[in-house]
């Protein structure tokens, strides 16, 4: 459904977009991801048509994208934009009424999203009364409510607590599966692994890991072990390849270089001691964003 082909978009001497091409289908999660600068908010200002490439295209369900396909996108910008002194029944239908959307079916969906993200009590409240968790539900409600496509969403967990972030990410999850195609950005790699099943890391400007989560996480390996044995930390740190140790419940977490590493560590332990527990696993997005980054840099430095 969105197709972005060979995108490059330049401010000045800044490239802020290299290259980029991504395939987005109906009922698919891209989590993008990236530090302060990579070109995540050029990325969704290119699909939104708030800016041109210099080059590439953009394509929304096989036609050249333009501004009349506005009304099939959502968006939930990082800085919230909404009417402090609206109530908030007014302030999503004006939401809906802005991309043409019918307001018989726009209130029947603000009365069950009210409900399902736990804010029923409030639908006459001005904008302002409310906490700014609730404020953010009623942004991301109205990204939404006229039932985009495509729904883009720019930070949308930041500054939410663990409840409200469970709430948001289920919420998300609903649209998936009825069929919407979401592109959200965050810096926490926790709710990228909890929520995106395709990732796109870019690093100023250039694509570092573009595919599915799975297929990414699979190419690195089991490079994790965790390891529970009649052992002291002191006997663990001069393990080949080792990168990264800590105590892990009644264990420890060892990071290695590689797969291989991990498994020889792991033969070595088992001959040497009686091990009570042991796991191989895939590093966390965490460890992966980590790895690319700073290797990415210790190359152009
Ligand atoms: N309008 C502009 N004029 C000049 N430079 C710009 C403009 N917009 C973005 N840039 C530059 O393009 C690069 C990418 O910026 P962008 O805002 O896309 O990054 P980002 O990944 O969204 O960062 P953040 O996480 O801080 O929001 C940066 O170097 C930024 O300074």
């Amino acid at each position: 459904m969105l197709n972005i082909n060979n995108v490059t978009k330049r401010f000045n001497d800044t490239v802020a977009l290299d290259n980029l091409s991504l395939n987005l289908y109906s009922g698919e999660i891209l989590g993008l991801i990236g530090k302060n600068g990579a070109g995540k908010s050029t990325t969704f200002k290119l699909i939104l048509n708030f800016i041109e490439p210099d080059s590439g295209s953009i394509y929304l369900d096989n036609h050249k994208l333009s501004k009349n396909d506005l009304d099939q996108i959502g968006y939930m910008p990082e800085e919230r934009g909404l009417y402090l002194d609206m109530s908030v029944k007014q302030q999503v239908l004006y939401f809906a009424e802005l991309h043409d959307y019918d307001k018989d079916k726009a209130l029947k969906g603000l009365d069950y999203w009210m409900r399902r993200l736990e804010v029923k009590g409030f639908i006459n409240y001005k904008i302002k009364a409310l906490s700014k968790g609730n404020q953010q539900k009623i942004q991301l409600m109205a990204a939404f409510i006229h039932q985009p496509k495509l729904l883009i969403l720019d930070e949308p967990f930041s500054g939410l607590d663990p409840i409200n972030i469970e709430i948001l990410i289920s919420a998300v999850k609903e649209l998936q599966e009825n069929g919407t195609a979401i592109i959200f950005s965050s810096h926490d790699m926790r709710n990228v692994e909890q929520l995106s099943n395709k990732l796109l890391l870019l690093n100023n400007g250039k694509t570092i890991l573009n595919d599915d989560l799975i297929k990414i996480k699979d190419k690195f390996g089991k490079t994790n072990l965790y390891i529970e044995g009649p052992f002291k930390k002191d006997d663990l740190i001069d393990l080949p390849n080792l990168v990264k140790i800590a105590k892990d419940y009644s264990g420890y977490h060892l990071t290695f270089t590689s797969k291989e590493a991990a498994f020889n560590a792991l033969v070595n332990l088992k001959n040497k001691y009686e091990l009570s527990g042991y796991r191989l696993f895939n590093p966390s997005m965490d460890e992966i964003f980590k790895m690319k980054i700073t290797k990415k840099e210790g190359k152009n430095a």
